[in-house]
């Protein structure tokens, strides 16, 4: 167990509807102090269950995106066009459902470079244009967890990756999820955010959103994301939310 360093703010939605706006209600706030602050919103997105979740709350909020930025805090190391990747995904799910948004708009990974420079060109990516001295400042980041507390592509296999302190993008081997090679953001850059933001749902994952983030239990990768200043949410349905009496 260790403290956090700035409350953890819970935020319960007894439907997918009401997920859905607190999702658009807190992409608003955070775009509308980040572009009044610098003009550009930087926002690091996750896959898995988060991608539909989030297209539908940029639906409902009818943005002006315009000066938005997406990253990605993990990426499968597959084929752009491949079924497992996350740019990939968002790319097929917005080209349909948010046409304004542009491929532009997207810092992706390059998967024909080998796995190491590919992590490595891509944290190169991220201080250039997240900037902010040696350690990058995203505004935003959307973070999901695994049923075994894994966030970004830190798992709870892969003890030492949570140790990392000078990389801000590492290459994953031998990844328990497939598929086996990924990049993911370290902790360094992750706790580094303005805002963090985990969207967890589903009763499978009630107990460990439990040891996460009420007992912070270390084994779980998920409980070491700690922002240094910003400000930590977690976004739960009433199935995640079963064990910490969010609802
Ligand atoms: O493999 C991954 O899994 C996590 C969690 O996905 P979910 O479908 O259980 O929400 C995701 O956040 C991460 O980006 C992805 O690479």
């Amino acid at each position: 167990m260790s403290e956090r360093k700035s409350p953890l703010k819970v935020i319960p939605a007894v439907s997918e509807d009401q997920l859905v706006q607190v999702l658009a209600d807190l992409l608003k706030r955070c775009s509308q102090e980040a572009l009044d602050r610098q003009g550009k919103f930087s926002v690091g997105l996750s896959g898995g269950s988060l991608i539909q979740l989030l297209t539908k709350a940029l639906k409902l909020g009818s943005f002006n995106t315009d000066k938005w930025v997406f990253f990605f805090c993990d990426e499968r190391y597959v084929p752009l066009d491949d079924g497992e990747s996350t740019y990939g995904a968002y790319k097929a799910e917005w080209q349909t459902h948010l046409p304004g948004i542009r491929e532009t708009q997207f810092v992706r990974a390059d998967p024909t470079k080998s796995l190491d420079d590919c992590a490595a060109e891509y944290e190169a990516k991220v201080k250039d244009q997240v900037g902010c001295g040696c350690l990058p400042q995203f505004d935003l980041l959307l973070l999901g967890m695994g049923p075994d507390g894994h966030t970004c592509s830190l798992f709870p296999e892969q003890p030492a990756t949570l140790q990392e302190t000078k990389r801000l993008v590492i290459p994953i081997r031998n990844s328990p999820k497939p598929p086996p090679e990924r990049i993911t953001f370290t902790l360094p850059l992750i706790n580094n955010a303005r805002d963090v933001t985990f969207v967890v749902t589903g009763a499978g994952k009630a107990s460990v959103v439990k040891r996460v983030f009420v007992d912070l239990d270390k084994e779980f990768p998920a409980a070491w994301v700690n922002p240094k200043q910003g400000q930590l949410t977690l976004i739960v349905d009433g199935g995640a939310g079963k064990e910490i009496g969010a609802l």
